[in-house]
């Protein structure tokens, strides 16, 4: 059994080739332990998607290597990283991606019925505080409750890890806040390891571990001995 949750070596990415090569990562060395809320930082295009799209499965390394726990993810065929993205991750991004013709529970229920041991869909909407609002349709639901939706969706089939991409980017501060709540409740009270890729730099707050990105390489990891609640970060 590994001690890390993620850990990559000399991790790189290149799009393209030639002149127009873009070095998206350049040698990445992490080690990640597990039940982090993990916030990743720094100037558009320093890489930070790139690397959260290689960690969770979504796309493929130039060189050097990535782990998920004892698996190598820069080895694995496209099926297997299927099965790894099914049994083990969440996504959620900045806008929501609901299916509008469906209400809250049933566009839960689209992952629930896929999944191997699925929590209920009713729960999933409860842990983000939308249990009462399981029947309502996306467009009779504000900003920051469709994106609650989006995290019970990805939450519902139990994952090790949730990757959020600009979860707040859509919302005011206030909806974003209480959006920023429910990531923390759902990584106190289910253990789910969250990484998290923001602009606002406030978030930096909340988290464990925050890792500033510049020119597709980390500059400067810091570890927070004192977390900020999620209600109390200005931005
Ligand atoms: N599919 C792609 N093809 C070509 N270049 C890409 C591709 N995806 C990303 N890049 C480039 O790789 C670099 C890193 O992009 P990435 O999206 O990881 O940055 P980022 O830090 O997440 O930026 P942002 O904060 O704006 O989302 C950028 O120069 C970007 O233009």
């Amino acid at each position: 059994m590994s001690d890390h949750e993620y850990r990559t070596t000399a991790l790189s990415k290149v799009y393209g080739s030639g002149p127009s090569a873009v070095h998206a990562l350049r040698g990445v060395d992490l080690t990640l332990p597990p039940g982090e809320i993990v916030v990743l930082l720094g100037p558009s295009g320093s890489g930070k998607s790139t690397l959260l799209n290689i960690l969770g499965g979504l796309d493929s390394a130039s060189s050097g290597q990535a782990w998920f726990r004892d698996q190598c993810l820069t080895d694995m065929s496209d099926t297997d990283l299927t099965r790894y993205r099914r049994n083990h991750i969440g996504f959620v991004f900045q806008f929501y991606n609901l299916m509008p013709s469906l209400s809250a529970q049933e566009n839960v229920e689209l992952v629930t019925e896929i999944a191997d041991t699925p929590m209920d869909a009713g729960e999933a909407l409860a842990v983000v505080g939308l249990g009462d609002r399981q029947d309502h349709f996306p467009a009779q639901l504000s900003g920051g409750e469709q994106q609650r939706v989006a995290i019970a969706r990805a939450i519902a089939k139990q994952p090790d890890v949730l990757f959020c991409d600009e979860p707040t980017g859509a919302l005011d501060s206030a909806t974003g806040r209480s959006v920023l709540r429910v990531l923390r409740d759902v990584n106190e009270r289910l253990g789910t390891t969250v990484l998290m890729v923001t602009h606002a730099a406030n978030t930096a707050a909340m988290a464990d571990r925050v890792i500033h990105f510049a020119d597709g390489a980390i500059r400067e990891t810091i570890r927070n001995t004192v977390k900020k609640a999620p209600e109390d970060i200005e931005w």
